[in-house]
Order: structure tokens, then sequence, then C-alpha cells
């Protein structure tokens, strides 16, 4: 049985869903009721995507009325793991936040917690009884929809050891290189290069985990215009966008994403690519 605290995101659809009423309590706590029309002996996993520390909230608060109520095994589907970016500390003064966000998940002892791909390998490391879905069968429905020639592009450091194994899932897709450095304290990203001398007009298909403000994607792409690219796509598992998609749609001819994060109202140049089809 499922449990969905976001109603617009339903995953597993095959799985019956268990009502509840959910509101915030007028100092600001959330709150849960759910429905006892169920059986107590079945498996639970409750979904939720987290954007918020009252969504981890209703997640905790969830779980412990679940437990309350004598369900024995309870499962999570966490598809974008809170922090996953803030896994080292770059800074003094900072929080290991990535840590915190575990820690607090770690105590609801639930029999498994699954991530989608995870900016790191930190988080699968940290969270207990973690499993880890890959971008791969994103990728590929992606992929089937462009030139089957085109390039992978890993766009930073951090990207190239998944990008290689999603090319070899594609069994062997050409991978192009490139890296970006960001000031640590400004969070300003410059330096941008493509490890390649000529991409001789073919198109290429940017993939990574999180795209947040896309200063990343902006500026990978216009130094893949300046090494001769052909069309430019950008898939990315986490879709926030937080600076909105007009930049982004003006060097990128498709962008595709996943509703990992949210869900997108309809945008010219976004396919949103719902995880029910790809957990199927
Ligand atoms: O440039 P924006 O979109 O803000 O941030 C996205 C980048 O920041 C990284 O952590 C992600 O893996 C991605 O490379």
């Amino acid at each position: 049985m499922i449990l969905n605290l976001d109603p617009q995101f339903n995953p597993f659809p095959n799985q019956k869903s268990i009502e509840y009423k959910s509101f915030l309590f007028s100092g600001g706590e959330p709150h849960i009721k759910i429905d006892n029309n169920f059986n107590t002996d079945d498996t639970i996993t409750v979904t939720h995507r987290l954007q918020s520390f009252n969504d981890v909230g209703l997640l905790l608060l969830t779980v412990d009325a679940l437990q309350r109520m004598g369900v024995k095994k309870i499962k999570a589907f966490i598809p974008y793991f809170p922090a996953a970016r803030q896994d080292r500390l770059m800074v003094a003064g900072e929080s290991l936040s990535v840590k915190v966000y575990a820690d607090l998940v770690n105590t609801l002892q639930l029999d498994q917690v699954l991530v989608y791909d995870p900016h790191s390998e930190v988080t699968p490391a940290l969270l207990n009884n973690c499993t880890t879905i890959t971008n791969y069968t994103f990728i590929e429905k992606v992929i089937s929809t462009l030139n089957n020639n085109v390039l992978l592009i890993s766009p930073d450091g951090g990207a190239l050891k998944k990008i290689y194994k999603v090319s070899e899932f594609l069994g062997g897709k050409e991978v192009v290189e490139c890296s970006k450095s960001r000031d640590v304290k400004t969070g300003k990203l410059s330096g941008f290069k493509v490890y390649a001398d000529d991409l001789e007009g073919r198109d290429c298909l940017v993939v990574d985990d999180i795209c947040d403000g896309g200063g990343t994607f902006n500026g990978l792409a216009q130094e893949l215009k300046n090494k001769n690219a052909g069309n430019l796509y950008l898939a990315v598992s986490h879709g926030i966008f937080s600076k909105g998609l007009e930049s982004l749609s003006s060097y990128y001819n498709g962008i595709f994403t996943t509703d990992s994060f949210n869900t997108i109202t309809k945008q010219p140049k976004v396919t949103q690519i719902p995880l029910a089809t790809l957990l199927a």
C-alpha cells in the first residue's frame, strides 16, 4: 500500500492509496490524521517530494503515526533527497546538511529508503537501508526521442563518475567531459571548459542530477556552441529551475526532467517524464 503525502505525486499508481488528512496548525506545525481502514500487516510505502523542512516534518509525523497504528513494515520513497548537494564542508560555519537530514530519516528505522539519482555517494552512505534508483531509464527514454548520434555531456567533475555508467548502460555512448569552477564563498560560477576541440555539429545531451538556478547549464551551453555543437538538450533528474526556464530555453532545444521535485505547468521546451513511467 502507498501513502502519498503530495497529492500531485503518485509514483506507484498500481498500489492502493491510504487516505489521510493533513494540515498546518496555526502555530506552524504540520499535522496528519490517517484513516484506519487498511490492514496494518501490509507494508506501507510513504512517498513525498521534500521541498521544505515542513515537508520533512510531515514525513516524520506520518511514519510515527503509522508505527503507532501498529504498522511494522514501512518504507519511504524520497526521490529528491534534501541537501544531497551539501555533502561536504566547503566553508567554516556551514552545516553538513545532508547528514542532518539523513540522521532524522534514520531515526524512523525504516525498512527501506528509496532515493532517486542522489547527487553523490554520500547520501546512500549516510542513510540506513537506502536503495538508490539510477537515472538510466530516464536518459534512455530521453535519447529515444533524439537523434541517436547524440553525444552525452558531463557538465562537471561531480557528474563524471555517473555519466560513464549511463553510457555503459546505453551500450557505450560517447561522452564529452566538461568542467566549471565555483567560488565556494559566493557560489559564483566561472571558467566553463569543454574537453573537445571540435564537436562537428553533433547534437549534445547534457546530463546531470539537478538543475537549480541553471547557471551551470547556461554557461556550459555557450562553451558547447563555441566548440561547434549542434542542437543542445538538457536532462536533469531533479528540475528545481529556481530562476525559471526562459534563459535555459534560449540555449536548449529541449529540456527534460522527472517529477521528483515538483510538477511543472506546461512549458514549450520542457518535457516532464513522470517517475511512475520510469519505475514501472
Ligand atoms: O547551476 P545550477 O543549476 O544552479 O546548479 C546545478 C548544479 O549544481 C550541482 O550541485 C548539480 O549537480 C549541478 O551540477
